[in-house]
């Protein structure tokens, strides 16, 4: 996969170079290249930003630069190779696990994090009408810039690109995971010593009966979904769990 990042703060992306992506990156998993958007700007201050039409506070991303950066990047694709551009903002679709994975699924992505009040529309507009362009909003926040988000979805797209995760069956029980998990967060876990500060590891993890251990880690998950994501709960329907773990 090839990712391409435009941003006036590259060193922002520096932690693309560590661990998960740092290694698929080393492996040749994965083509990160980071793209300052003052280099696509010709006045002497890279003038990035300005004033937004009809007032208002803050300031608004140019399109001249954005223009110029992303022609650049779209012609130096492989013959007839399209991108996916993904814009993170807090008016975005919401960015899931779902989403994560028909990312991942992509042979390019492109990420346009913005800074200041956003990017000038007509950016969105240009390019969507002949690419795939996704809006995409990590939460429910306004950042100072979209870079943080980028580094978010960055990784939860690299995990799930085989041989990037050591072991590939840990993102089949991940939270949100479609399928089995479809919507339950992931239960509590454990590992050694067996006793740590006079706290013990719940029987059943020691019982090596797989099946009560399944049911153990569901029920826990139905708990802790209840507690912390009741939304998630309300539409699901308890007879289309697993029906492995029912038969327990
Ligand atoms: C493109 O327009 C804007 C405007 C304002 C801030 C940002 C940066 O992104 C976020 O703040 C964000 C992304 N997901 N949740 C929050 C982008």
């Amino acid at each position: 996969m090839r990712l391409d990042v435009v941003t006036i703060f590259p060193e922002y992306l520096e932690p693309l170079n560590l661990s998960l992506v740092g290694k698929a990156r080393a492996r040749g998993q994965l083509d990160v290249r980071v793209h300052d958007l003052r280099k696509f700007t010709h006045d002497r201050h890279n003038t990035v930003d300005d004033t937004p039409y009809g007032g208002g506070p803050g300031m608004v991303m140019k399109p001249e630069p954005w223009g110029e950066a992303l022609d650049g990047i779209i012609a130096s694709g492989e013959a007839g190779e399209r991108p996916t551009l993904v814009v993170p903002t807090p008016s975005g679709r919401p960015f899931t696990q779902q989403l994560a994975v028909e990312l991942s699924g992509k042979p390019w992505l492109v990420f346009t994090p913005a800074r200041y009040e956003g990017i000038d529309r007509r950016v969105i507009e240009e390019y969507g009408e002949r690419f795939d362009v996704r809006e995409v909003s990590i939460g429910d926040y306004v950042l100072a810039g979209g870079e943080a988000p980028v580094l978010v979805m960055v990784e939860a797209v690299a995990r799930l690109l085989p041989g990037v995760l050591g072991n590939a069956a840990s993102h089949q029980d991940d939270s949100f995971a479609p399928g089995r998990m479809e919507s339950l967060l992931e239960g509590p876990v454990y590992t050694k010593p067996p006793e740590w500060r006079g706290r013990s590891i719940p029987e059943v993890l020691l019982s090596g009966h797989h099946g009560k251990i399944a049911r153990w880690r569901r029920d826990e998950a139905f708990r802790r979904t209840a507690a912390n994501r009741p939304d998630l709960i309300e539409g699901c329907d308890p007879a289309a769990l697993d029906k492995h773990d029912r038969r327990i």
